[in-house]
């Protein structure tokens, strides 16, 4: 048999959005996936070329861009954030809909106006300094990997560049939206590199693509 193919799924939020398009692009897991006493992180698929891994979100990227894993599914904020020039993202799913964006606390914020340098707590510390640069200031990230919303009342950085969708954690923390960065959505993502050489992949993009393409109309 070739080479079996290696899907590359998030764990977390993605994950129940993603399974039903990737079903309708005829990816689908064994029934172990499913099982959440499972402790596999590999895992069949109906088709026997194919296996899944279940990683963590930012891994997804990591995985494809070294060509470990061929395909995988991840957002938007993940691709922007490393840049790899080995990834290529050709298609937009529509799940997985939130925005990237600067807070600060509701009351008592440090003014930014006129400031050549401040701190921003983020998961996401390449895509906030390029967001301050453009605006002639120096951003010092503290890198946090969840909960940035507690950064500003603990007093570890003044704001915070972070995912907003309903704005409920924002609200919840006394915080509020100043600044929308980019909108984000969850993406097909391939190896350039198994793009070019591997048949089964451009198949696999254009049966993602006809799917967003019919879930458009
Ligand atoms: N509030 C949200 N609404 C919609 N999509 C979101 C939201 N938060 C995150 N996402 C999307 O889901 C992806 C995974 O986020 P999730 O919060 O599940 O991962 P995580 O738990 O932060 O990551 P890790 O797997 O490293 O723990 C993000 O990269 C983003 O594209
Ligand atoms: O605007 P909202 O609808 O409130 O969503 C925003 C929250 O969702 C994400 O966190 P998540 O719940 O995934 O937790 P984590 O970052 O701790 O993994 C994000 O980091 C925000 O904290």
């Amino acid at each position: 048999m070739t080479n079996p193919l290696t899907f590359a799924v998030p764990k977390g939020r993605i994950l129940d959005e993603a399974l039903p398009v990737m079903a309708r692009a005829g990816v689908v897991p064994a029934d172990a996936f499913h099982d959440k006493k499972d402790r596999s992180l590999s895992f069949a698929t109906t088709r026997e070329d194919m296996r899944l891994i279940r990683v963590r979100a930012f891994d997804v990227a990591t995985f494809v861009a070294h060509g470990a894993a061929q395909v995988g599914i991840v957002g938007s904020d993940v691709i922007e954030e490393f840049d790899y020039s080995d990834l290529y993202a050709p298609v937009d799913l529509d799940i997985g809909h939130c925005h990237l964006s600067v807070a600060e606390p509701k009351e008592g914020a440090e003014s930014i106006d006129g400031a050549s340098h401040i701190r921003v707590a983020t998961k996401y510390p390449n895509i906030t300094r390029r967001h301050f640069e453009a605006q002639g200031i120096q951003a010092e990230c503290v890198k946090l990997n969840g909960a940035m919303e507690l950064a500003p009342s603990l007093g570890l950085a003044g704001r915070i560049v972070d995912l907003v969708s309903t704005g409920a954690t924002l609200k919840q923390n006394g915080l509020v939206e100043k600044d929308k960065i980019v909108e984000i959505t969850a993406r097909l993502i391939v190896n350039r590199a198994a793009l070019k050489t591997d048949a089964r992949v451009a198949a696999l993009v254009e049966a993602f693509r006809a799917n967003a393409a019919r879930d458009a109309v």
